[in-house]
């Protein structure tokens, strides 16, 4: 019997789990050789197969013996620091499943270490791996520093890098190991090393810290180990709502030096812990089962994209057949590489599902950091040298469902920057990829990984040390100034989205736009306009995202994911809508224009305008066209002469890229607005569609009509209306063809007056545009883009004593009107006109039609964005002649 304190060897329960299993105690005379049989049951059946017997009600589960002490001097128990029938009972159940000679529960999984560690001698040695917990790491230094126990590591998957130590004249008393590693998931060969040890050096002792696996997975024992332990807060509890730890001998003298450590310190396991831990340990086998099929499918997700992922269940895993020689799983926790810490901290607190903790192994995934976390108490240096890099980020994989984890993890993934959607035609739709996770969720997890890609890395590194690198930023030299008119459609808006011809002019009111150079590897837009202001980092751009292209043209689609991107990007400023469609729209063409962040010059766009914005008077257009030719003009795309004008083919290339802008803020525009912006002047246009060819030929006789422009002053977007229009055309293709057709014989007729083709009086000519304004204008309220706005301006043109026709113009819904002015129309009555259109909260131009398109300042002296600014729209016709009309045009 043991005593108090311990002084003789211990007698517990467990010393004689063997002797006293369940079988034998159950069917003492074996009569029915059961106790043979049950000696081969698998192990998730011995799991399970808890001893109860040893109470005297035949309780089914082994109760909780909450006590310090036990009465009487000849009973099994004394004092429970020495043995108690609820740890003895845990500890007997363990040894089975350990293969162990004897099996002790311990307070913690450090503690195993700290009573193993006592069993060698000041001045001999521990032989450790070189990549172990951290917790190890810091105890074993302890042992060095203050038991004088010399401590050394090397590498244990090469049992060559270990036999030196191992040699004649080394005091090698432990030789302490991990397979696989935490968290490098290195494979070290237990029987191997066993073996070697045992025959360099026979003294010693060869210890493994099973934590990672679980005696279901794998028992060193059987390989040649003399002791084993376990964090069994991990897999054995399974629950993270205790904390324990077990030492399993696998030899008598092992079983009686740690047994009496154990009752001599009393680090024994408390009752009720005992008990927490036997209920846990009974699912082990089921646990790990999910737990590591789940880890399978997320390593295989992870590798498919292209991290270094170390997990000995991939193929790439350098000893994956020594792992499976002496394991029978490849278990639940794995680490990857995302080669960027910053990265790998935004990652990991994305997660949310991921519960970011230290530990491991309970039923819960976990997603954590080990420099930062469980291996932070290794210094820098030492894990650098060890290979366990910062970024390193360490998932122990719990039992939810294996889509709820991708979900969560790839949403982490995306919202860090760490992977991109991948654009790839041969992807399988969701149905097939459901199919796949229902036959093979394995491969579900490879085929979900091709959904998304990682960005080119080295170029965002490069990217962000050139942003700090700033002396060699690209920027250009000096001001670049330019500017673009709006323009009224008289005729066919709408229509023009879907291959008729529309007529339209440019107009004298424009938007100007400076852009001026910035040295800190930035780029801005200032719109006062907008009151909106936004600046972003080059280096913090998608660049990975820009679509390769060749040839100075824009390319003809947007393309989808890069769009997204900015969209994202944009948003995170919280911009007005106006603002961040025109920052998208902007930053589109700045990484576009410039494809690589090396070309991206660092540079603040400045616009403003005296044009209506989102009026139908082409604001984005003129906005557009800004944008194109400033950013062309610093990338020497387009080349501004000292006099004449720019190059038609230069022209021809601001033009597609203002169209690509035009595509980011309307989705699906013909193209007249930006070519009209871009050209300047009036044009018959028709856009190329299904087969029909396009064209675009300009008209003179605008000029000679007066036409009065009336802004209902209520806010639309072009975008919507025409999207509406092409969902009226789908639905209702009976109602919006004949339409069509209606408003290509009113373009054709119009264009024949006013290029003068037709010949007629000039009241012919001027009512005939009435009557083709009228009837336009009613097909365009069938299309169902009229405004009860611009209906009253309609009526009120219309009222005696005007008598006048108006029409909406350009996407309708509100914005603007257009009123033909007969020659004769009194000035007196005109004035009155525009009273009463002021009384309804309409804003009624009296503005010039035609006039240039691009212009371009030609010696810009620097600076002028804030004198931009400081004109406001009102100023800025005097402001652009203030720059001594040193401007030439398209
Ligand atoms: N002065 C400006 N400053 C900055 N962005 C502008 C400016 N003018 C227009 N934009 C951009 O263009 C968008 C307005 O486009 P929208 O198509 O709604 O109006 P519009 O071009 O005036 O009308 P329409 O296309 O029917 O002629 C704004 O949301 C903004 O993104
Ligand atoms: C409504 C529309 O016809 C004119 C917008 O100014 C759209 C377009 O042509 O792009």
């Amino acid at each position: 019997m043991s005593t108090v304190d311990g002084s003789s060897a211990p007698h517990s329960p467990a010393e004689s789990s063997l002797a006293t299993s369940i079988f034998s105690a159950k069917s003492p005379a074996d009569s029915d050789g059961h106790a043979a049989r049950a000696a081969k049951w698998r192990f998730a059946t011995q799991v399970v197969a808890v001893d109860g017997s040893d109470n005297a009600h035949g309780a089914s589960s082994v109760p909780i013996f909450q006590t310090a002490t036990f009465k009487g001097m000849d009973g099994q128990y004394d004092y429970t620091r020495s043995g108690n029938p609820t740890r003895g009972g845990l500890e007997s159940h363990l040894a089975r499943i350990y293969s162990a000679h004897q099996a002790f529960a311990l307070s913690t999984g450090m503690t195993c270490l700290d009573v193993i560690l006592r069993l060698v001698k000041p001045g001999e040695t521990v032989l450790a791996g070189d990549d172990l917990y951290g917790g190890t790491n810091r105890l074993l230094t302890y042992a060095k520093s203050h038991g004088g126990v010399d401590v050394r590591h090397a590498d244990t998957t090469d049992v060559a890098a270990l036999l030196p130590h191992l040699g004649e004249g080394n005091k090698v008393k432990m030789v302490l190991l991990e397979s696989p590693t935490n968290p490098l998931l290195k494979v070290a060969d237990i029987a191997e090393i066993s073996a070697a040890v045992k025959k360099a050096a026979p003294d010693a002792i060869v210890v493994v810290d099973n934590t990672m696996l679980s005696p279901y997975l794998q028992r060193p024992l059987e390989l040649g180990a003399d002791i084993v332990y376990d964090s069994a807060t991990k897999y054995l509890s399974g629950h993270h709502d205790v904390m324990a730890g077990i030492i399993a001998t696998g030899n008598p003298q092992a079983s009686k030096d740690i047994a009496w450590l154990i009752n001599a310190m009393g680090s024994g396991l408390a009752p009720f812990d005992s008990f927490l831990l036997l209920r846990g340990v009974k699912t082990l086998a089921l646990r790990m089962d999910k737990q590591q099929a789940n880890a399978q499918i997320v390593a295989n997700y992870l590798d498919a994209l292209g991290f270094k992922v170390h997990y000995p269940g991939l193929k790439s895993h350098p000893k994956r057949d020594v792992h499976f020689k002496q394991a029978s799983g490849a278990g639940a926790v794995l680490s990857v590489l995302t080669d960027d810490t910053q990265l790998s901290e935004r990652v990991v607190s994305a997660a949310r599902l991921w519960g970011v903790s230290v530990s491991f192994g309970a039923v819960n995934s976990l997603i954590s950091m080990p420099c930062l976390m469980s291996h932070a108490s290794i210094p820098a240096h030492i894990r650098a040298e060890r290979g366990l890099r910062e970024d390193l980020i360490r998932l122990c994989v719990g039992i939810e469902d294996p889509r709820d984890l991708l979900d969560d993890l790839e949403h982490a993934l995306i919202a860090s920057g760490a992977i991109v959607p991948n654009v790839d035609p041969t992807l399988l739709s969701s149905d097939k990829l459901a199919e796949v996770f229902r036959e093979n969720p394995s491969q579900w997890g490879i085929e979900r990984a091709r959904y998304f890609r990682r960005p080119n890395v080295e170029a965002l590194i490069d990217g962000v040390s050139r942003g700090l690198a700033l002396d060699g930023v690209k920027t250009i030299d000096s001001d670049i100034v330019v500017s673009a008119p709006g323009k009224v459609i008289l005729f066919g808006e709408h229509a023009v989205v879907h291959g008729v011809t529309a007529i339209a002019t440019s107009l004298n009111l424009r938007c100007y736009g400076v852009l001026a150079p910035r040295t800190d590897g930035k780029v801005a837009i200032t719109a006062p306009d907008l009151e909106a202001e936004h600046v972003w980092d080059i280096s913090s751009l998608p660049w990975d995202l820009v679509p390769p292209r060749e040839g100075s043209a824009a390319d003809e689609k947007l393309d989808p994911v890069l769009l997204v991107a900015l969209e994202k990007l944009v948003a995170e400023d919280k911009p007005t809508k106006t603002g961040a469609s025109a920052s998208i729209a902007f930053l589109y063409l700045f990484m576009a224009i410039a494809r690589e962040s090396t070309e991206a010059p660092a540079t603040t766009l400045t616009v403003s305008a005296n044009l209506p914005i989102g009026a139908g008077l082409g604001s984005s257009a003129a906005f557009s066209t800004c944008v194109a030719s400033a950013l062309l003009i610093a990338h020497e795309r387009v080349h501004v002469p000292d006099a004449g004008s720019i190059d038609p083919s230069h022209v021809d290339d601001v033009d597609s890229w203002a169209f690509l802008a035009e595509k980011v803020l309307h989705g699906n525009p013909s193209g007249i607005d930006n070519a009209v912006a871009v050209r300047g002047g009036a044009v018959a246009f028709t856009r190329a569609i299904e087969g029909k060819e396009g064209g675009m030929d300009s008209i003179r006789g605008f000029d000679s009509i007066r036409l009065l422009l009336t802004n209902t002053r209520v806010p639309r977007d072009t975008k919507s209306l025409v999207a509406g229009v092409a969902a009226k055309r789908a639905a209702e293709p009976h109602v919006v063809d004949p339409v069509l057709g209606q408003i290509q014989d009113i373009s054709d007729e119009a264009r024949g007056l006013l290029d003068g083709s037709t010949k007629t009086s000039r009241n012919g000519f001027v009512s005939r545009l009435e009557t083709l304004m009228r009837d336009n204008h009613g097909h365009l309220r069938t299309l169902g883009v009229s405004h009860p706005s611009l209906e009253a301006v309609v009526a009120a043109t219309a009222a005696a004593p005007f008598n006048l026709t108006t029409k909406l113009t350009g996407a309708g819904g509100g914005g603007c009107a257009v009123t033909l002015v007969p020659d004769t129309f009194d000035d007196a009555n005109l004035d009155q006109l525009l009273a009463n259109l002021r009384g309804l909260g309409a804003e009624p131009y009296l503005t010039t039609l035609g006039g240039p398109g691009l212009g371009v300042h030609t010696r810009t002296p620097s600076d002028l964005s804030s004198t931009l600014v400081a004109a406001g729209p009102a100023g800025l016709a005097s402001w652009a002649d203030s720059l001594n009309a040193q401007w030439v045009h398209s």
